[in-house]
């Protein structure tokens, strides 16, 4: 498909959205006019930077308050739709956007808002112009793709056709299925948007809150479906209105924006061929859609490796022989250390020169890289590639294993591990690895605390990285987000968004600090970026984990008596446990599929921190109810 996007979904000058806009590889764009009213040049210069960039200015929008107007308003608006044609037609638009009537002197007679728009279409048709009308949701008169279509109808002129905008059909909950009845050639254009379904005034919802398809909750696949079926033929493009984006480094905007529609695209190509082969359709596709490699097939969280220099990596030893890891093995050839615990792998990376230290160096003891286990790692990468994410080559030495390793959001790694090898071949391939092999023979090490797999991992982000993680997640590691939740902390609100794979082996949890004063906020200001917040370990029984680990001198974030006197009045809970529970300082969380329990470690000055995690049943979220009273816990302490 053509694929385009709105001006006004970027930051920065005129020139600069173009430049970002040409970068990530988009054929075409829409101009937002008030994005040519603050540029500082004239049209037939924007038309040689459109040439020179390879860009075609597909749509010139928005055109306002037209049809249905009095007869004096509308001979105004005539004289008016003429200057914007001598702009477009210098700088080389065809395609006119005219939105549906917001003004209080609108007439409510579909006759005169026809007859109207016949003439303004006879007028664009003069000068080899089209005009495409398009329903705003907040529109006084026409607010549905159907009352604007029924105009159109009316007032059958071959210049003048609709505009589909994904966001005021699926804001207003009204159905797209009626588009199939659409004739394509009369739809003239298709605006895509997604949005996180917000109970708010509809209006500042889609000026404000808009995101890129994959990044919201609307049933955006359905509804360009839809419009293909109906034969659209024209271009696929974005117009994202969002607060966030206006301030998001462009460039960064650009990428998430093609991967959104590349993405988009897969999924319609998906469910057609899916009706193809169970002859449930007829493959018609007038248009080619992307395919990429399908969605990778993850396992679970292979290990996780630290950023480190010589210093560091002796702290963060010491922290972790204390949470009942042993060293496993030392690389062949780098300054590289592997942990183990259970089916637990963590590597401490200080080998100098290497991409780990150079994050070390910017970012001070971090994650740098979280192995995921896949069931073909090359075909992994490559979908991360077809979706417009890096693919990282690091050095190896002799007889080392090659993992295909990708750029995640944020500069860290992600390596693709074989599943068909198990761990004990796979780190020896790479590691001198005596300790496992004597562990092998006696496999409950003296120091195992029962800790037995890597649960999740908690990532806290700046405020323009979580859209980006989430579609990130979807699109290119096949990871589908739960519900975005909103947790308290004592300086300001977390908002916090799940995504795992389908048999939930591969769970992260995307956190972003709403307030600057957070303690989410300030390591991710400390660290100059997003990263690994903290690292959740899943045991059999906690109790005795936690027993162990005090044993061994870990410190827990201490809970408030409170908390305890309260949980019982929400929960109907057996007094022993929750006085289990208190004693331990163990937190709590029951859905109808299962229990939650979990606690975690004290901040160190460095790195992330641990959560120690039991899963009951099928308990399938994070224990969120809970974050608020660690959050006040941490605040408190000194
Ligand atoms: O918010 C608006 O005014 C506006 C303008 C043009 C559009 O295409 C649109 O969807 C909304
Ligand atoms: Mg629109």
């Amino acid at each position: 498909m053509h694929r385009s996007i709105a001006t006004v979904s970027l930051s920065g000058t005129l020139r600069q959205k173009l430049e970002a806009i040409a970068a990530a590889g988009f054929d075409g764009y829409e101009l937002f006019e008030n994005d040519f009213i603050q540029f500082n040049g004239n049209a037939k210069e924007l038309r040689r930077i459109n040439e020179d960039l390879g860009l075609s200015l597909d749509l010139y929008q928005p055109f306002r308050d037209f049809e249905g107007m009095p007869d004096a308003q509308f001979a105004r608006s005539l004289e008016r739709a003429e200057r914007k044609f001598d702009l477009m037609q210098t700088m080389g638009a065809s395609l006119m956007l005219c939105c549906s009537n917001t003004s209080p002197l609108v007439i409510a007679d579909p006759a005169r808002a026809a007859a109207q728009l016949h003439v303004l279409a006879e007028r664009a048709a003069a000068r080899g112009l089209r005009v495409g009308f398009e329903a705003l949701a907040w529109g006084r008169v026409t607010s549905l793709y159907s009352q604007a279509w029924d105009l159109v109808r009316r007032a059958d002129h071959p210049n003048l056709g609709l505009i589909l905008d994904s966001f005021h059909t699926l804001s207003l909950k009204d159905d797209p299925a009626g588009i199939v009845d659409i004739p394509g050639d009369k739809i003239f254009f298709l605006q895509m948007a997604d949005a996180p379904l917000l109970a708010m005034d509809l209006l500042q919802w889609a000026r404000h809150h808009r995101s890129f398809p994959g990044q919201g909750d609307f049933d955006v696949v359905t509804f360009l479906e839809k419009t293909l079926q109906a034969g659209y033929t024209g271009p696929l493009s974005l117009e994202i209105f969002n607060d966030v984006f206006r301030e998001t480094p462009n460039r960064r905007t650009a990428v998430d924006a093609m991967r959104s529609l590349l993405y988009l695209e897969s999924q319609v190509q998906e469910r057609q061929a899916q009706a193809t082969s169970t002859g449930a359709r007829k493959a018609a596709p007038s248009v080619t859609l992307f395919e990429p490699p399908p969605v990778p097939t993850l396992s679970g969280l292979g290990f996780i490796e630290f950023a480190v220099d010589e210093a560091a990596a002796r702290t963060l030893e010491a922290q972790l022989l204390q949470l009942g890891f042993h060293r496993a093995g030392r690389h062949r050839s780098k300054a590289v250390v592997l942990y183990r615990q259970g089916d637990i792998h963590l590597i401490v990376n200080a080998e100098p020169g290497s991409l780990a230290r150079s994050r070390f160096d910017a970012h001070g003891t971090s994650v740098c890289a979280l192995g995921m286990r896949a069931a073909d790692p090359e075909a992994a990468a490559a979908r991360a590639v077809a979706m417009h994410s890096r693919r990282h080559d690091s050095p190896v030495g002799p007889g080392e294993l090659r993992m295909p390793a990708i750029v995640v959001p944020g500069g860290n790694l992600v390596q693709f591990m074989p599943v068909t090898m198990d761990a004990q071949a796979l780190f020896a391939a790479d590691f001198i690895t005596e300790a496992m092999q004597a562990e092998a023979a006696a496999p409950q090490a003296a120091t195992d605390v029962g800790l037995q797999a890597i649960d999740h991992v908690a990532l806290g982000l700046g405020l323009d990285q979580l859209d980006t993680w989430v579609l990130f997640s979807r699109a290119v590691l096949g990871l589908e987000p739960g519900e975005s939740l909103e947790l308290a902390d004592p300086f300001g609100l977390i908002r916090s968004r799940g995504v795992a794979n389908a048999d939930r082996s591969v769970r992260l949890v995307l956190n972003v600090s709403l307030s600057q004063r957070t303690r989410t906020a300030r390591t991710v200001s400390v660290a100059g970026t997003g990263g690994v917040h903290h690292i959740a370990l899943r045991c059999d029984d906690i109790f005795a984990a936690v027993e162990r680990l005090r044993a061994r001198g870990v410190r827990f974030v201490p809970i408030s008596d409170n908390y305890y006197d309260d949980l019982p009045t929400r929960l109907e809970l057996d007094p022993a446990l929750v006085a289990r529970l208190r004693a331990a300082g163990i937190l709590f969380d029951r859905s109808a599929a299962g229990d939650y329990l979990h606690i975690y470690t004290e901040h160190p000055d460095a790195g992330p921190f641990f959560e120690i995690v039991q899963r009951v049943g099928r308990y399938d979220a994070y224990g969120a109810v809970n974050a608020p009273a660690r959050m006040a816990s941490q605040a408190q302490q000194p």
